[in-house]
């Protein structure tokens, strides 16, 4: 079993509107996916959702807000063997912030719930991504 860990990053437009942050691969078929990666040895999910979100985005906890009471897990098969993968929720304070991408992607999308569930495909991360939305709307929108 292997595992990753990341965040589900969103913000929050002038008019309100809400947007995920999603990341093309340029490896591979060039997948969308949120900022995440593989838990380094004896990191905890949440530590390395933080540092690959670091690596991959140029986020850290200075630029994001945390809500911890939301917490995902998926479970897909990679080369025939299972891979589970944790997804945390957080916020970019600023929607005008700058996103540095790391040579793993070649490209970026902020985009409203519609168009991310579009762009990455797999129904398991669309699901991730509607319980986000409905946990904005639930508790966060203002
Ligand atoms: N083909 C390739 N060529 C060259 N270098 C490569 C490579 N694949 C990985 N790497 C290297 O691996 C490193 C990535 O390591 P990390 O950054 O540590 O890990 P990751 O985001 O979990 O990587 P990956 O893209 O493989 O995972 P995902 O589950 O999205 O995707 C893994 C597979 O699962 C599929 N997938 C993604 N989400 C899925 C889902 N929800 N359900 C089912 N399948 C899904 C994807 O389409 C993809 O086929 C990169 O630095 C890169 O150098």
């Amino acid at each position: 079993m292997s595992a990753a860990a990341g965040f589900i990053i969103f913000r929050q437009t002038k008019d309100s509107a809400i947007e995920y942050l999603l990341l093309q691969t340029s490896y591979g078929q060039h997948h969308w996916t949120p900022p995440k990666g593989h838990l380094d040895g004896d990191e905890s999910p949440l530590q390395a959702a933080e540092r690959e979100t670091k690596e991959e985005a140029g986020l850290d906890k200075n630029d994001l807000e945390y809500y911890d009471k939301f917490e995902e897990k998926i479970t897909y098969e990679v080369n025939g063997k299972p891979k589970d993968v944790y997804y945390f929720l957080a916020r970019v304070h600023n929607a005008e912030q700058k996103i540095n991408l790391s040579d793993e992607h070649q490209n970026l999308s902020w985009s409203n719930l519609q168009g991310a569930c579009d762009l990455v495909k797999h129904e398991n991360t669309q699901s991730v991504l509607k319980k986000a939305d409905d946990f904005i709307n639930t508790n966060l929108k203002n």
